[in-house]
């Protein structure tokens, strides 16, 4: 499925200019507040009428002011997820999984209630009122509500941002499985890179209503100048890696990579399966010889491919550890101190404790598309 957009939209003295085209398999709009993701969600479901541009998916005209296209919202197969679940409180879960389906006519309809209870693992809430439901399992409803109505296209506006982070941690899984196990492409506004490492295949950057990066999740992350100033200190590479092996004496996992072994605290995850790893580059440190007695656990050899020396105190350097890239983000001192520059061999060094279950999803996305 290949999703471009191209429109320009005034709202009130909001200039909306945004331009991309995507085949991710979820695609996440990200932004710091107020940069147009959620005007750009309604531009793509047809809450709101470009003044001028043109949405296509998979070639079929959404919108072309040109020609004077504009198709309605209910005749664009989008399911919507927004940041409330939305759902009707005099139903109960069923009932209001079945409204989702209503206006689908029969010829349109694909999605199979059975597969999509399962998928989100609600069949044990279907009699429930939404009131007797916590905020993690109201969301899930909302979404298996938008499935049941046979969409092309997801549009998930936030949809975590108002559950605590045990809620989240509770209903990422359910993402991951949406992403993975239907051929629905997904856009996804949000504005944590925690969820977006995690989520998307792929990453459109917005910022004062223009796009000003897009592509690949690992490759968008690596370029911390593009992400928001509150974000960056989040930023960092994505590694995908083999689980190798569990110990559990100790309550690690084994992770393997063309560098070397990672390990990490201990997930549950069956071996052989490939998880996405966030490294944040602020936990990245460098040793020009192989560290000795050291609490760390992580030691990968690489070679600096890029320093980039920022105008504070700190520098961010580009490691090529066996094909993956690490960033770590250092002082400018150190870069001068230890001599680093492009070429030198060096140690990535990496405590197993930075990583925690937040930056670790249970499994890799497949690449965009596909
Ligand atoms: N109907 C409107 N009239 C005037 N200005 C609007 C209207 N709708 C949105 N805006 C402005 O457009 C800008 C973009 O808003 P939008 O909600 O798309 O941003 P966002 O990136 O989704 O932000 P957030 O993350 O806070 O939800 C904001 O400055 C907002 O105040």
């Amino acid at each position: 499925m290949t999703l471009s957009v191209d429109v320009r939209h005034r709202l009130g003295a909001f200039e909306l200019e945004a331009a991309f085209e995507t085949n991710g398999r979820l695609t996440a709009l990200f932004g710091p507040s107020g940069s147009g993701k959620t005007s750009l969600v309604n531009l793509i479901g047809g809450l709101i009428r470009p003044d001028r541009g043109r949405i296509a998916v998979d070639g079929r005209l959404l919108v072309d002011t040109a020609a004077g296209t504009f198709l309605a919202k209910h005749k664009r197969r989008i399911g919507y997820v927004f940041q409330d679940a939305r759902l009707f409180p005099h139903m109960s879960v069923s009932q209001n999984l079945r409204y989702g389906r209503f206006f689908r006519p029969k010829t349109e309809r694909y999605a199979d209630m059975a597969a999509v209870v399962d998928l989100l693992g609600i069949g044990d809430l279907l009699d429930r009122k939404p009131n007797l439901l916590s905020g993690g399992e109201k969301q899930r409803v909302a979404i298996g509500r938008a499935l049941i109505a046979s969409p092309q296209l997801m549009l998930m506006d936030e949809p975590l941002a108002s559950l605590d982070d045990a809620r989240k941690a509770e209903i990422l899984p359910y993402i991951e499985r949406l992403r993975d196990e239907t051929r629905i492409p997904i856009v996804y506004v949000s504005h944590s890179i925690a969820e977006v490492a995690r989520l998307a295949s792929d990453i459109v950057v917005l910022a004062g209503g223009r796009v000003t990066a897009s592509g690949p999740t690992a490759e968008i992350m690596q370029r911390l100048d593009l992400l928001p100033e509150e974000e960056r200190a989040e930023g960092g590479s994505m590694l995908d890696l083999a689980v190798s092996g569990h110990d559990d004496q100790y309550g690690l996992t084994m992770l393997t990579s063309g560098a070397g072994e990672w390990r990490l605290p201990r997930i549950d995850t069956a071996v052989g399966s490939r998880v996405r790893v966030r490294v944040r580059a602020r936990d990245v440190m460098i040793a020009t010889e192989p560290p000795q007695g050291l609490s760390a656990m992580n030691i990968v050899a690489g070679r600096i491919v890029e320093i980039a020396m920022g105008d504070g105190p700190e520098a961010l350097v580009k490691i090529d550890c066996g094909g993956g890239i690490l960033l770590s983000r250092i002082t400018r001192h150190s870069v001068q101190a230890l001599g680093l520059e492009p070429g030198k061999r060096v140690f990535a060094v990496v405590k197993a404790v930075t990583f925690d279950r937040a930056n670790i999803a249970s499994r890799a996305p497949l690449a965009g598309g596909r």
